[in-house]
């Protein structure tokens, strides 16, 4: 319908328009998009006509554009220009019938009352045909002008040309919906709409293809998704961008910022996560999120009402209804050790608002809930079978706590507490935000050691501990290099984690075994049985209790000895390589019995 072919326009030296070249068929809408001075505008003008119209270089319908006559061409082109006149002395009715002057001499007939009618109509300017123009509002005004040429080419020729410059400039939201709504019911009707418009989005959302400018020149024409790449944009707007995909309509969504980032929407996450499934059918969802640079939660979230219900984020309460379930497992790791104990959820103690607790023998808990953010109920299928859980994370999206049924669970009161705490909004999950690990330290110089290694032989209770840690700002890792000299914590081999875990099976030694995160802390009281390695994890493999330790990932460990009312309890304590601690073990003790003698034989031995 249009063929564009080698316009080249100039301003003395300065190439306004150069080597420009492109076709299109009828019912499709061009955006023309581009840094300012590009040549956008100059380029609408050249294919309306109003330069240069005695050359050779533009076809309309096969026929030269410079042999079109010009009342002719008015009924089957019409151009909106950026720029209109402000002070026109005419009432808004009138200025849309000047639309109308090609069709009619002296008086408009009932086609043009018609057409201009509709047209006011649908750019919602009717309440105002009686005002004078020149006091309209900026957005009103060019409404007028939509409507003016719209009615101009309101007949029963086929495939018009429409062209139009910034035509959503000074137009309000829903304006410009209302007009990009009219341009694609116009495409339907096989015209051809060739736009300018600076809102890429837009162009994304609304174009069937995107000519973009540079310098004069076009850089691309092609689809909005191919158009729109962030190298492509960033280049030629000279500013940083990201392009994800839009979940309405899966077209490019363009998020301009300093702070460029990788995004995936939740559509466009799942099949990320189904093509990697496909490759690697073992994959791990927590590594497959760590593949896919998003938090697990936001992963799984991708399977909302798949096999995965979100539920009200009110932990506290579910929290206090897991003991309903019967015997369960439950699960809490860091990044370098998962710990694994199958039990009832007896005695929760929510009374404190800084821990709450599980006090039982087999399910002994710390949570911190403030760390906790969002709740999952989910169910996987594979061929051994369904697999129930209640999973938990945190404001980063990282997994806090799960609990998975085991044969013994009570199923349908997993399913009951699943139906009363199902959110209504089955659709959207929280934006996870960063969580810092503030685990910088302060040089030895500014603290008070003295009062520290005080503070330290005066403890009475190993959970005070990190009172005083805070209270003289050491980090964990500090304090023991600064500890008392009685106390003087001994730094060990990581290989001896290994030695003593396999002495306390052999010696049937009862242990305690704490691992957490953020938000919960879980102990594990009792004899171990079975100890074995599988590549760089040392394993703990019993029926009620697992835990896996990733030994590749220790940077330190260390042998620590507080004091405490019933005399000095020995930790080892494991660390990260930023300091955090990946798991403690003590020999097993209660309060009011002293730490026993097997365990610090045990720990004696190790270097
Ligand atoms: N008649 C003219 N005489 C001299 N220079 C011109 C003329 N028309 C356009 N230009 C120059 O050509 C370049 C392209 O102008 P044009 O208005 O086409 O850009 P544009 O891409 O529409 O920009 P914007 O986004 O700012 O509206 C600009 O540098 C402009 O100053």
């Amino acid at each position: 319908m249009l063929t564009v072919e080698k316009i080249n326009y100039q301003h003395k030296s300065f190439k306004i328009l150069e080597d420009i070249s492109f076709d299109s068929d009828s019912g499709k809408i061009i955006a023309i998009v581009g840094p300012n001075g590009a040549g956008k505008s100059s380029l609408l003008s050249y294919i309306a006509n109003e330069i240069e119209p005695k050359k050779n270089e533009i076809q309309f319908k096969k026929i030269l554009l410079k042999n079109w006559k010009k009342e002719d061409l008015s009924q089957h082109k019409a151009k909106f220009s950026q720029h209109q006149p402000a002070d026109i002395p005419l009432t808004v009715e009138e200025v849309v019938l000047m639309g109308r002057y090609p069709y009619f001499d002296h008086q408009p007939q009932k086609n043009d009352t018609n057409a201009i009618e509709l047209w006011m109509n649908k750019t919602n300017i009717s309440h105002l045909k009686n005002r004078e123009y020149i006091h309209l509002s900026g957005g009103e005004k060019q409404r007028v002008h939509l409507a003016r040429i719209f009615s101009q080419l309101d007949n029963n020729h086929q495939q018009k040309l429409i062209l139009l410059d910034e035509p959503l400039n000074n137009l309000d939201v829903s304006h410009q919906f209302n007009l990009l709504e009219t341009l694609v019911e116009l495409k339907q009707k096989e015209n051809l709409i060739i736009l300018v418009i600076h809102d890429l989005n837009l162009a994304a959302q609304f174009a069937d293809e995107v000519i973009l400018m540079d310098k004069g020149k076009i850089v691309l024409k092609d689809l909005p998704e191919n158009v729109f790449k962030p190298d492509i944009i960033s280049k030629i707007y000279k500013f940083p961008c990201t392009i994800c995909k839009n979940p309405l309509d899966q077209k490019p969504l363009i998020l301009f910022g300093k702070k460029t980032i990788t995004m995936n929407t939740i559509t466009d996450l799942k099949k990320q996560w189904d093509d990697l499934k496909a490759n690697q059918p073992k994959i791990r969802i927590r590594n497959a999120a760590k593949e896919l640079g998003v938090s697990e939660m936001e992963l799984l979230a991708t399977d909302l009402g798949n096999g995965v219900t979100k539920l009200k984020p009110e932990h506290a309460a579910i929290l206090q209804e897991i003991e309903s379930l019967g015997k369960v497992m439950a699960l809490t790791r860091n990044n370098e050790c998962v710990h694994e104990r199958k039990g009832i959820y007896l005695n929760p103690d929510f009374s404190s608002p800084h821990a709450q607790l599980f006090v039982g023998e087999d399910i002994d808990m710390r949570i911190f809930l403030t760390h906790w953010k969002t709740a999952f109920a989910v169910v996987e299928s594979s061929e051994h079978g369904e697999r129930k859980s209640l999973q938990f994370f945190g404001k980063d999206g990282e997994a806090i706590h799960k609990i998975y049924l085991v044969p013994q669970s009570n199923t349908e009161a997993f399913d009951a507490l699943v139906e009363k705490y199902k959110d209504a909004d089955q659709t959207t999950i929280p934006a996870t935000e960063k969580v810092e690990n503030n685990v910088t330290e302060k040089p030895d110089s500014e603290i008070d050691v003295e009062g520290f290694q005080q503070s330290w032989i005066d403890l009475k209770d190993t959970h005070n501990f990190f009172t005083m840690l805070r209270k003289y700002g050491v980090t964990r890792t500090q304090a023991l290099r600064l500890a008392p000299t009685d106390y003087h914590a001994k730094q060990i081999n990581k290989d001896s984690i290994v030695k003593m875990l396999e002495k306390a099976a052999e010696t049937e030694t009862p242990i305690m075994v704490f691992t957490g995160n953020k938000g919960n802390i879980q102990i594990h009281t009792g004899n171990i049985k079975r100890t074995m390695w599988h590549e760089n994890w040392f394993n703990i493999l019993d029926p009620d209790f697992n835990m896996h330790l990733d030994m590749d990932k220790i940077a330190t460990s260390w042998i620590v000895r507080k004091p405490t009312e019933d005399g000095i309890v020995t930790a080892i304590e494991v660390f990260n390589d930023k300091g955090e601690i990946i798991v403690q073990f003590f020999g097993k003790r209660k309060p009011g019995i002293a730490e026993l003698e097997q365990w610090r034989e045990i720990v004696a031995e190790l270097n």
